[in-house]
């Protein structure tokens, strides 16, 4: 089957293959066709180029007049397996508590905890896949999933399952990453080392055995889990044949990323926080930061410094992270819109942050990420737009009309 997508106005993230993951003011460019064709052989992008070299031959039509293109949107970092919404912390720390205070109590990811461990698998998959299709709506076709409010090896497997089940019944391509140091569970709350140690000794051996994951994350934060208990976790996973992507710098710095970029982990995730010696230690290595700006926005803390991430010549993503406590919504529209008006990323460096590099975030840059030949038909068409710029203008607004994955309309 061959379509071709016709008179497209704006077609954008057009990249020869092997376009390396995009640092600093590289980020400025997101390069475009205007007045475009694209055609799609089966799941693939079979070509593309200016109108007036369009194929005269092909299986279907679809025209594209004024409106644009846009590879779908890749969120790297998300949690959206879970049991319940946690409305009521929301509304506590309206009153004056914070993300802190509220886990202290008792709430926070082990409120989460305790209702997962509950709750039964169908019911998670439930949910999980009604989050899952409103984010195919809203353009991400590409998304990473992790574990982290089962705490246990049944539950954490379980959640994991969860995963796979979406894995396998949705045209979304999905990484799933092992979350066991997310906090502390009850049953180990007066000995933490002995948790670090069922995770290294127990959880990650049978998890990396069952397939079901792609990679292993910790949360790296004073209160949670240390320097050395998140390099113990690294090694662990790497002994398992496993990568690493780690929280970190969400609340503090406590040297977390030299460590991080030691261990060749893949991403450190949220760096709200972030001092000097932290860029220094990302120049010396390979490891992608990665930053949520709706998680500052939904529990008002700093945003990621981005321009001095940017400045000191490193590659950004943003991600959702779409989670229950810290940021309950998925939206990537919003999360570029955020990035703009919060973070005054352009809106080519939010797009490119949220497609080709997030692609190298999640190791899906030979398949996703950007317009090029051979790579995945995934993308969405925009609602008729004057320029790109209306998606983070218009932040309230869903101005995507039409989604294609793997060349097939959603
Ligand atoms: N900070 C750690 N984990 C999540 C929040 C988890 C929760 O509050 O349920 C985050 O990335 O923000
Ligand atoms: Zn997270």
């Amino acid at each position: 089957m061959k379509i071709l997508f016709y008179n497209i106005k704006e077609l954008f993230q057009v990249r020869e293959n092997n376009t390396s993951i995009l640092k600093g003011s590289e980020m400025k460019e997101l390069p475009s066709i205007k007045n475009a064709f694209l055609v799609v052989e089966n799941d693939l992008i079979a070509d593309y180029g200016s109108m007036e070299n369009a194929p005269t031959d092909f299986d279907e039509s679809v025209d594209v007049s004024d409106k644009m293109i846009m590879p779908s949107y890749i969120d790297s970092h998300t949690h959206i397996v879970y049991a319940c919404n946690r409305e009521q912390e929301f509304v506590d720390r309206i009153n004056g508590l914070s993300y802190d205070e509220i886990y202290k109590r008792g709430g926070g990811i082990l409120n989460s905890v305790e209702k997962l461990r509950k709750t039964s698998e169908n019911e998670l998959y439930k949910d999980a896949a009604n989050r899952l299709e409103e984010l195919i709506a809203l353009g991400t076709g590409v998304i990473e999933i992790k574990s982290g409010y089962g705490l246990s090896l049944e539950a954490e497997l379980k959640m994991l399952r969860v995963i796979k089940k979406l894995q396998e019944n949705y045209p979304v391509k999905i990484k799933a990453t092992f979350l066991g140091a997310h906090a502390v569970p009850p049953e180990f709350k007066d000995n933490q080392t002995a948790f670090v140690d069922e995770i290294c000794n127990v959880m990650i051996p049978e998890i990396a055995k069952s397939g079901l994951a792609d990679y292993v994350d910790a949360f790296l934060e004073t209160g949670y889990f240390t320097v050395d208990e998140t390099r113990k976790i690294i090694k662990a996973a790497t002994n398992n044949g496993l990568k690493s992507k780690i929280h970190l710098n969400q609340f503090t710095a406590i040297n977390g990323i030299e460590m991080c970029v030691e261990e060749n982990v893949l991403t450190v995730d949220h760096l709200e926080i972030v001092t000097d010696e932290d860029i220094e230690a990302l120049k010396k290595g390979k490891t992608i930061p990665v930053a949520l700006p709706t998680c500052s926005y939904f529990i008002s803390i700093p945003y990621t410094p981005a321009r001095k991430l940017l400045d000191a010549n490193l590659p950004l993503v943003i991600a959702s992270d779409y989670n229950p406590g810290t940021t309950p919504s998925g939206n990537m529209n919003f999360v570029v819109a955020t990035s703009c008006i919060k973070i005054k990323l352009t809106p080519e460096e939010a797009f490119n942050a949220a497609t080709l590099n997030a692609a190298y975030a999640l190791e899906v840059q030979n398949e996703y990420g950007s317009i090029t030949k051979g790579k995945k038909a995934s993308f969405f068409i925009t609602k008729p737009l004057h320029s790109i710029y209306a998606i983070p203008y218009n932040f309230g607004s869903n101005l995507i009309e039409t989604v294609y994955l793997h060349g097939i309309k959603q």
